[in-house]
This record gives structure tokens, C-alpha cells and sequence, in this order.
């Protein structure tokens, strides 16, 4: 497990624009040094709005967007093109605006395409094509992902994640089917604790005054089930990126010295 770095930001828009940054950097590093780059997005509004300040970052193209691998850590189960989709949204923010090889672009399944109203067949699904994806150096389950996003929820949730619900007691699976979320829409696909863990980084994103509480729980030695951001780590960085107001309730211990 990783100890968690924590950088804070003065606010939102300059923690979106930051962590955008820091995004671009990463996957030149990768893409030097390996050849390509694998990214899993996030939805919501922290996850939309990093995107969509990559979009507008001056160093945007920077990056070779023809050798990236973009996966998601959650969907809502919902029709293809439904605006609530994470895919749908990701789309708007940035996907549409740059030239993506399509073939290296892994939307998790809609609920109107072939596995129907089987939210597990379509989690099945993915973690087979995670796992075609996946080099032998991989155990066979996922690829390295380089990077790793999650939006923290306000309940300390991550991706669809949720306190107590059978899917963050999963050990085995990487992907799993999520019913009954509290946040809507009910019908979920996600990533596990598990594969979530099997990225090189694992970047949380919090801010806003709503996610105090859960940054604080989460870093202040909760159990994954009861908080399942706390078990959200990568294999050689697990880094928060808050802003100020999201990181008002963390002990003063946490907090890290040179901070807005
Ligand atoms: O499908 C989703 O809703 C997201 O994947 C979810 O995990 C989100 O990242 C958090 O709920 C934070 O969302 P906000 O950034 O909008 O608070």
C-alpha cells in the first residue's frame, strides 16, 4: 500500500487546471519512455472538469493522442448517448476534440447494446476485453494502467464503489455489476478495489466544501468498506488532489506544508 501524497489547490478551477497539467506530463512521460499510455477516466464533475481543462490546456497536444488507452473506472448503466453517461460526458469535455485511435478507446457497455438489461453480463464483458488488454507481465487480469482517476463522492464513494455494498467487498473480480447505487442512477458498471489497485498511480480528485468530510474520513484510517476511498491506492503512488475547501477537515497533520 502506498501512503497517500495529498497537493492542495486554492480552488476547483485551479485544481482541474493543475491536475490537467499533471495529466499531459504523465502521459508524455509514458508514451517517451514506453511507447503509449494507459488512462482510466472518472465521471462527475471533478473528473469532467480535469478533462475539459485538458482540452483547453496550451500543452494538449503534447501528447500523442493516437497512442493512448482510455478505460473507465465506472458507467452508469444506461443507453449509448444517454448525457448521463460517463462516456457521453468524457465525449463532450475533451474525447471529441482530440484525434483518438478509436480501436484504443474502451467505453464500458451501454444498457442498449448486446448484453441487454444483464448489468453483470456487461461487466463480464469488460473484464474480458481488460483482460485481452492485459501482457502477460499483468497476471492476466488488467492492463498497467499508468494512471488511475477517481472523483471522491461525498459518502467517501469511488467510482461506483459504495459504502457497505457488495461491490466494494469484491476481491476476486475486476469488474462487477452495481445495483441499488444511492447516487443515480442505480444500475452501475465499475472497477474494483482489486483492479483499481493493480495501477501504477491512483489519483483521487476532491473539491468543494461536500467532500471535507469524506477526505478526512478517508485519510484518517477508515476501513474500504465503511470508506471506499481509503482502499483506493496504486502500486507506486496514490495521490489526492484537493482544494482548499475539500481539504478544510483534515487534521493539521495531513495537511501538506507548502499548500494554497
Ligand atoms: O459515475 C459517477 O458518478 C462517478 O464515477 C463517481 O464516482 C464520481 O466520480 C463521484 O461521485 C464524484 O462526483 P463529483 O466529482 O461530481 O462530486
Amino acid at each position: 500500500m502506498t501512503t497517500p501524497q495529498l497537493v492542495v489547490h486554492r480552488d476547483k478551477e485551479l485544481m482541474a487546471q493543475a491536475a490537467a497539467a499533471r495529466l499531459i506530463t504523465k502521459v508524455v512521460d509514458a508514451q517517451a519512455s514506453r511507447g503509449s499510455a494507459s488512462v482510466v477516466l472518472t465521471g462527475g464533475r471533478n473528473g469532467n472538469g480535469l478533462l475539459a481543462a485538458l482540452a483547453a490546456a496550451p500543452a494538449r497536444d503534447a501528447v500523442d493522442w493516437s497512442r493512448i488507452d482510455l478505460w473507465w473506472g465506472d458507467e452508469r448503466y444506461l443507453p449509448e448517448g444517454d448525457p448521463e453517461r460517463n462516456y457521453t460526458q468524457a465525449r463532450e469535455a475533451l474525447l471529441d476534440a482530440v484525434p483518438l485511435d478509436p480501436k484504443r478507446v474502451h467505453p464500458m457497455p451501454a444498457s442498449d447494446g448486446p448484453h441487454g438489461a444483464g448489468v453483470e453480463a456487461a461487466a463480464e464483458a469488460y473484464a474480458a476485453e481488460l483482460a485481452r488488454a492485459a501482457g502477460p507481465e499483468n497476471h492476466g487480469s488488467v492492463p498497467t494502467f499508468d494512471v488511475l482517476m477517481l472523483g471522491v463522492g461525498p459518502d467517501t464513494h469511488v467510482a461506483s464503489l459504495f459504502p457497505e455494498l457488495p461491490a466494494v467487498r469484491e476481491t476476486e473480480r475486476t469488474v462487477v455489476g452495481v445495483h441499488g447505487a444511492p447516487k443515480p442512477p442505480p444500475t452501475r458498471v465499475t472497477l474494483t478495489l482489486p483492479a483499481i489497485r493493480s495501477a501504477r498511480e491512483v489519483w483521487l480528485l476532491a473539491a468543494g466544501e461536500d467532500k471535507a468530510q469524506a477526505v478526512a474520513i478517508a485519510l484518517s484510517g477508515a476501513g474500504e468498506i465503511q470508506a471506499p476511498a481509503a482502499g483506493a491506492y496504486g502500486r507506486s503512488r496514490t495521490l489526492w488532489l484537493l482544494d482548499a475547501a475539500a481539504a478544510a477537515q483534515l487534521p493539521r497533520s495531513l495537511y501538506p506544508p507548502a499548500s494554497a
